[in-house]
């Protein structure tokens, strides 16, 4: 951590009113870990149903346990890879059996790891790019017709990253799905307002998960260099990405729509600004510049 990240102390509590969720389901994909987890906790404690779903159901039942065991709220757990569709159409099924279609559906789940690109094999790419972008549109387009069908609203939330909007060199195939994630999320928000739909997308910054960590910086060479081109000083914390999609999911946010929303600590626009280098200039050094500045004449 920087120093300045004192100015920024992470509040890590749950922001909105006790009962914002009650009555309400929630649809979380990936669920079981990181991110996932921390939302499912939050909208369980505001009082949401949750149904979490990934691949590995041992996880998924043993986050399902703990969570409900401190909420009291019923947290399930559904076996799903939303890369196949028939498996995303049974968990469907399934969740409208166990609590009916959801209120909230947060579209989670992801796949990654960095790997220079002339290195990637089509399975490689494959993978990620069938976790992230077709996952995310399996999931959507099942959950839309059906809620569709049933003329209910609902709010979609997919979370992405901050290099979906600048590319990235090493993790191309995340890239490119999260960045079709978002083209996929602003085109539904413009066409199925008319059904109730809404939908956003968050873009965290570094935020500490095993699931994360161990796939872009194995050895942990390069967090301390992250983390020094973060103006606020520290990494995000899971309960502040919480807190975030709550509220976006939440009755206090349903003019939002189509919005694009950064938590990352300044650390894009710090990393954008051809200038932000001179953070480093002393304030000895700017004396001796701002002279020389001075001194010129002409061009
Ligand atoms: C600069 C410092 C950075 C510090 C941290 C920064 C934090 C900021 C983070 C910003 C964005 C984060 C975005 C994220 O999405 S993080 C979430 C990460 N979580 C996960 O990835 C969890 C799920 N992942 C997995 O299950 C696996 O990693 C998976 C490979 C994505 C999928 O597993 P599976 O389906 O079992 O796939 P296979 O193992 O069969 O592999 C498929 C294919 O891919 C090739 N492959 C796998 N790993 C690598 C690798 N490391 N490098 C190159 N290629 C790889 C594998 O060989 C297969 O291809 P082939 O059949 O041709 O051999
Ligand atoms: N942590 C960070 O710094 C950042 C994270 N993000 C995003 O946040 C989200 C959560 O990441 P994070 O919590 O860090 O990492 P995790 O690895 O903990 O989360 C990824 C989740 O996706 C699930 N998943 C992976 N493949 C599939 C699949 N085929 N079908 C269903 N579920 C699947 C995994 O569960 P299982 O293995 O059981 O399938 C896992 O629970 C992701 O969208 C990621 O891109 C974005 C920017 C920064």
């Amino acid at each position: 951590q920087l120093v300045q990240s004192t100015f920024f102390p992470p509040a890590e509590g749950v922001m909105l009113p006790t009962g914002s969720f009650s009555n309400r389901v929630a649809f979380i994909t990936g669920g079981g870990t990181g991110l996932g987890r921390a939302m499912t906790s939050t909208l369980s404690q505001l009082g949401a149903q949750c149904v979490i779903a990934s691949r590995k159901l041992d996880v998924l039942q043993q986050t399902a346990e703990e969570i409900s065991s401190q909420t009291g709220n019923k947290v399930h757990a559904v076996e799903c890879d939303v890369r196949d569709p028939q498996a995303v159409a049974r968990c469907v099924e399934r969740m409208e059996t166990l609590t009916g279609l959801p209120d909230v559906i947060i579209n989670n789940a992801a796949g990654n790891f960095v790997c220079p690109s002339e290195r990637l094999s089509p399975n490689a790419w494959r993978s990620i790019t069938d976790i992230v972008l077709n996952g995310t549109a399996f999931v959507t387009l099942e959950l839309g017709k059906r809620l569709i069908q049933s003329r209910k609203g609902a709010s979609f939330l997919a979370i992405t990253t901050i290099y979906a909007e600048s590319g990235s060199g090493f993790v191309v195939p995340s890239a490119s799905a999260k960045a079709g994630v978002e083209a996929l999320y602003k085109s539904l928000a413009a066409e199925w307002g008319r059904y109730g739909h809404r939908f956003n997308i968050i873009q965290p910054g570094p935020i500490r998960t095993k699931g994360a960590f161990s796939r872009l910086d194995p050895t942990g060479a390069f967090e301390k260099a992250m983390i020094s081109r973060i103006p606020t000083g520290r990494l995000g914390k899971p309960a502040e990405i919480a807190n975030l999609a709550a509220f976006v999911s939440s009755d206090y946010a349903t003019w939002m729509s189509g919005a694009v929303i950064r938590l990352d600590g300044g650390e894009y626009v710090s990393m954008a600004g051809e200038f932000n280098e001179l953070r480093r200039v002393t304030p000895d050094q700017w004396k001796m510049m701002e002279a020389m500045i001075r001194n010129t004449r002409g061009s």
